[in-house]
């Protein structure tokens, strides 16, 4: 099974992610030579045009060789000195983006899970790939082509200004008008690459959610109506992309004009001052191919900022990843205990005047409730009446907003969550179950450097759910690949994940309706199977069916965010109104009996 080893050992989790302390991080000698290749290729461009004054001198006193061969030198070991420094940068940044994928990884499962579903899995999947292919680009041209391109263009006019400073003079005021229009078309760029994120961010969210829905968009016909409703968004990423285009296709043609009237400019005065003698012709020839030569920095400047636009933009979005408080941070006022013990406390579970809004009305309103120690307890309710809430208490994937929870006799905030979840067996509504094999479905969240449970003892808790000859006749058998194109059926993926929940011998189970897909001897089995586990531990099941209530030792009923009645079945159909209205208005549904009072 595989591991998730932190990303930056060491390192502040929490950290804002800033991209050049983070390339520079670990590869200090990679970025030091990218530096010295990088700035030995720029000097030797720079000395290009220099080298091919000196041969033309030497051309007119017919002595050219030895100018020539430097030339070619010189060009040789610039290409080469070039290639090697992005290659260099290329794998330090793949090194970087590997560690930023890892982390994003890392803080989004650690995250709580109401944030995750805030942002959504499909836009939280395009920081892994668009956004972390922005930060790359970024890095392409930020701390090397950038830079460089700025070096060349002040090395260009430094040895312009040397060669003719009246000409240089010409030339900047030609594109001076041309910069400021650039400055400007910039910064209009940034704010729509980070709205073009945001965008494409959202339409893949909701692709990834009407392709979870797919099933039902196809039964009820509602392609169309799926169609127009990704349209809208495809459309809207569209305007926003124009939007872009419109800014970046006006960058080149800008640029472009400003070197045109310099060129003119400069051939114009340039002309004049050979006529008078203030220059001469290899001066002049000089000057001219240090200007052509400036076009070439200056479109990797005015891009390069662009690009590096978009690159942070995509950092902001890992940054609002990176931001979201991972669920198990300590508590501000108390220390964290090691090893819980449990109380001696007669309650598996216990909730003490809990509110819980999850926005801002609230679902829990001052509950109370207690799971004894051992046996079978049923959370009943209307549907919204805050069952599934309650387990979430318990699991710690949600905070109460007030009061108290305790589980297995320690206030729930003492627990680290890995312990607290480590003997909670939880079964979830939807019976969630990982692509993957039966066995590493079954072993999830057991030891990883373990060799893992024996296959007779994952036998024996398929064969408790009823699913173990259903196993041993699969060609794989335990090593089979469910969540792809063959797969379990609804009701055996519900009793595997049961399966898994018994492998794990919590000392607390907790189950949101496990039984609404099974077969009546299945179920009559199972309920067999929860009540052995209730002999000697807590279970406290989610129940929509009388048969699973008529089980239970003690019935916590639940009506709009509050416990309206706590006791046995029977007490309840005898005391409580509302209890007794829920089972005689077949609230609960009863597939294998009439609903009847006791
Ligand atoms: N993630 C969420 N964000 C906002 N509101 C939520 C969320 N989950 C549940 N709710 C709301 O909280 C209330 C209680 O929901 P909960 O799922 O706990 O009810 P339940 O009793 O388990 O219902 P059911 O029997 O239908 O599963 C409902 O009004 C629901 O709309």
């Amino acid at each position: 099974m595989a591991t998730v080893t932190p990303s930056s050992p060491g390192r502040n989790p929490d950290a804002r992610f800033r991209i050049l302390p983070e390339l520079a991080h670990g590869a200090r000698l990679s970025v030091i030579t990218v530096a010295v290749l990088a700035l030995f290729s720029t000097g030797a461009t720079l000395a290009l045009p220099m080298v091919a004054a000196r041969l033309i001198t030497a051309l007119q006193s017919g002595e050219a060789g030895t100018w020539g061969l430097v030339l070619i030198l010189i060009g040789l070991a610039a290409t080469l000195a070039g290639a090697l420094s992005a290659y260099l940068l290329a794998r330090t940044a793949q090194n970087m983006l590997l560690r930023l994928r890892r982390r994003t990884i890392e803080h989004t499962l650690a995250a709580e899970v109401r944030d995750t579903q805030r942002l959504g899995a499909g836009d939280l999947s395009t920081r892994l790939t668009a956004d972390a292919m922005n930060v790359k680009r970024a890095i392409d041209v930020g701390p090397l082509q950038l830079p460089l391109a700025v070096l060349v263009l002040l090395g260009t006019i430094v040895i312009m200004a040397l060669l003719d400073w009246v000409l240089l003079l010409i030339t900047i005021a030609s594109v001076g008008l041309a910069f400021a229009g650039v400055g400007l078309l910039v910064m209009a760029l940034k704010r729509r690459y980070l709205h073009l994120q945001g965008v494409i961010g959202g339409l893949a969210e909701k692709f990834v959610g009407a392709l979870d829905a797919l099933p039902v968009v196809k039964a009820y016909r509602a392609e169309p109506a799926v169609l127009r409703d990704l349209s809208d968004d495809v459309e809207e990423v569209r305007r926003v992309e124009v939007s872009v285009a419109r800014y970046e296709s006006l960058l080149g043609p800008v640029l472009n004009l400003g070197q045109q009237i310099a060129l003119v400019s400069v051939l114009i005065g340039g002309g004049v001052r050979l006529v008078d003698g203030s220059l001469t012709l290899a001066e002049f020839v000089a000057f001219l191919m240090y200007l052509l030569q400036l076009a070439a920095p200056l479109m990797t400047a005015v891009g390069g900022i662009a690009t590096l636009q978009q690159g942070l933009a995509a950092r902001d979005r890992f940054n609002e990843v990176f931001a979201l408080p991972a669920e198990d941070r300590p508590h501000p006022t108390r220390p964290t205990v090691a090893a819980p013990v449990p109380s001696p406390s007669p309650a598996a579970v216990r909730l003490r005047d809990v509110e819980f809004a999850y926005d801002t009305d609230p679902v829990l309103r001052g509950v109370d409730l207690q799971v004894p120690e051992r046996g079978l307890t049923s959370l009943v309710g209307l549907s919204g009446a805050g069952k599934s809430t309650v387990l979430g208490l318990v699991e710690g994937f949600l905070t109460a907003d007030q009061g108290q929870v305790q589980v297995l006799g320690r206030d729930r905030a003492d627990w680290s969550l890995a312990d607290l979840r480590s003997r909670i067996g939880y079964v979830d509504q939807r019976f969630t179950l990982l692509r993957g094999t039966i066995r590493s479905n079954l072993t999830l969240g057991l030891p990883a450097d373990s060799t893992g449970p024996a296959d007779t003892a994952l036998f024996d808790v398929l064969d408790r759910v009823d699913l173990g000859d259903v196993v041993r006749a699969l060609p794989d058998g335990l090593d089979a690949v469910i969540g792809a194109g063959s797969d379990l059926s609804g009701g055996q993926r519900q009793r595997l994940a049961l399966a898994r929940m018994l492998l794990h011998q919590p000392d607390l189970v907790l189950l949101d309706e496990p039984t609404s897909q099974l077969d009546s001897i299945t179920e009559a089995r199972l309920r067999s199977t929860v009540r052995d586990l209730a002999a000697d531990r807590a279970v406290l099941v989610v129940a929509h069916r009388m048969s699973t209530v008529r089980e239970a030792d003690h019935v916590i009923v639940l009506d709009e965010g509050r416990v309206v009645a706590q006791g046995t079945h029977d007490d309840l159909v005898r005391d409580c109104a509302p209890y007794a209205a829920l089972v005689n208005g077949q609230l609960l549904l009863d597939r294998d009996a009439p609903l009847a009072l006791a």
